[in-house]
């Protein structure tokens, strides 16, 4: 049984009816399929089970404590690109030398509390930022693992926001700089130089351009060897893109073959950091229709949830599937933009999509695990949205929605006393 399915037209996520999750914790919210993301896992974790692998779950893509808890629990690691993904990852029980952390602008402080805690791995992505982890570690009498980001130059073929190795892009150290970087990370005092890294994009839905970057890492790793400049591993960054619509990513056992046969006989372990692959297809984003309005040339189906809520259409032209909870029998089809409140004309969800509808109706928007509630924001001072798990035929709320006077207490703790 999929997942999301009807029965007798009504639309269930696993044995939950999702009228009465609406019911219970109001919409719009954000509902994951338990089964669904361990299913993800352990598409990952035993496709990689033959190799020498730490699969370090990339937390951007969607970092609820709950979910990251079972990950936790099911062994998978971190990739963390903040301090605050740090705390998260502690709190949700990971082991710290599970963690790597990644991004371009690493700041004292949170360099300070990786090396406290002691992560597996900085993924450094600038000569400068060398500098900086190097003075850092040396301080605290420690010595930090390093691989380098190398830009590979490769073009992934995905959305040019979400594409990260091309020569434009601000990710990573450009491959013509990499020897002479990794020579001067072996010769700084507190790094101890471990691996190579890259990521090329998100939402890839071929291998070629991971083989590629991958068999431009390796060349990189002989010629580091030839110099003495021997690496342990080799992190291939972010999963396989999802299916949203009619996409059709290769089976991760695929990859992890195409990988396998590239190292072996190498001795080099592998760091992988799937976000999207993980945790996209085992969420929806619930929402309710508030009002239909015919325009001049479109009709509107306006909802409770907003760009404010799921930015990928207005950011990305992300595509999501839009379905009816309950289908209603005898209502005239139409063609409908999904658009919420917010005062935006990028703010919809979904455009001429065809749908039988009426004002309350529920709306389930597929696909919305990664990179929803993970990029949500208080415009228009709208409150974050909840976030609920189904497990078999049980419901837990796993984030509360947040409250007005959450949103508002920052600020106000700022006013000046009345008076
Ligand atoms: C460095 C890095 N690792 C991992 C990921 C996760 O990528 P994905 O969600 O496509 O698996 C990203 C996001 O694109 C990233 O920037
Ligand atoms: N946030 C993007 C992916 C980029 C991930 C971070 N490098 C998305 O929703 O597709």
């Amino acid at each position: 049984m999929p997942a999301l399915h009807y029965q007798q037209q009504t639309l269930y996520l696993d044995d939950v009816a999702l009228p009465s999750i609406a019911h219970q914790f109001t919409t719009p919210c954000f509902v994951y399929s338990k089964r669904t993301l361990l299913q993800a896992w352990q598409a990952y974790r035993d496709a990689f089970a033959g190799q020498d692998a730490l699969i370090c779950y990339a937390m951007k893509a969607n970092s609820n404590l709950s979910l990251l808890k079972l990950l936790v629990d099911a062994g998978a690691g971190m990739d963390i690109v903040s301090g605050g993904e740090l705390e998260r990852a502690l709190l949700a029980g990971c082991p710290p030398e599970r963690i790597v952390f990644s991004g371009v602008g690493k700041t004292v402080t949170e360099m300070h509390r990786a090396l406290e805690v002691g992560i597996h791995c900085f993924n450094v992505e600038s000569s400068a930022e060398l500098d900086r982890l190097s003075a850092v570690a040396t301080r605290m009498g420690k010595t930090a693992a390093v691989s380098l980001r190398i830009n590979p130059d490769v073009d992934a073929g995905t959305h040019p926001y979400i594409s990260t190795g091309l020569k434009g892009n601000k990710f990573g150290i450009a491959h013509a700089e990499a020897l002479a970087t990794y020579r001067k990370a072996a010769s700084l005092p507190g790094l101890q130089v471990v691996g190579i890294d890259c990521h090329i994009g998100s939402q890839l839905t071929e291998l070629s351009p991971f083989i590629d970057a991958l068999d431009r890492l390796l060349s990189l790793v002989d010629q580091l060897a030839a110099e003495g400049i021997v690496l342990q591993h080799v992190d291939m960054g972010g999963g396989i893109g999802i299916c949203y619509d009619a996409e059709t990513p290769p089976p991760v056992r695929d990859y992890a073959q195409a990988i396998a046969e590239r190292l072996a006989g190498r001795g080099l372990k592998l760091v992988l950091e799937p976000g999207r692959a993980i945790v996209g297809n085992a969420g929806v984003l619930l929402t309710r229709v508030e009002f239909l309005k015919q325009g001049e040339t479109k009709n509107f189906a306006i909802v409770d949830a907003a760009m404010n809520d799921l930015i990928r259409p207005a950011l990305y032209e992300g595509w999501h599937q839009v379905l009816p909870v309950e289908q209603q029998e005898g209502l005239p089809e139409r063609v409908y933009d999904v658009v919420g409140p917010v005062c935006e004309s990028a703010d919809f969800l979904a455009q001429d999509r065809t749908l039988a509808i009426r004002a309350g109706d529920l709306l389930a928007i597929g696909s919305a695990g990664a990179y929803g509630m993970a990029m949500s924001s208080n415009y228009n001072s709208r409150v974050r949205a909840a976030e609920i798990l189904v497990d078999g035929d049980r419901v837990q709320l796993i984030r509360q929605r947040e409250t007005l006077a959450q949103m508002l207490a920052c600020e106000q703790a700022c006013l000046p006393e009345a008076g």
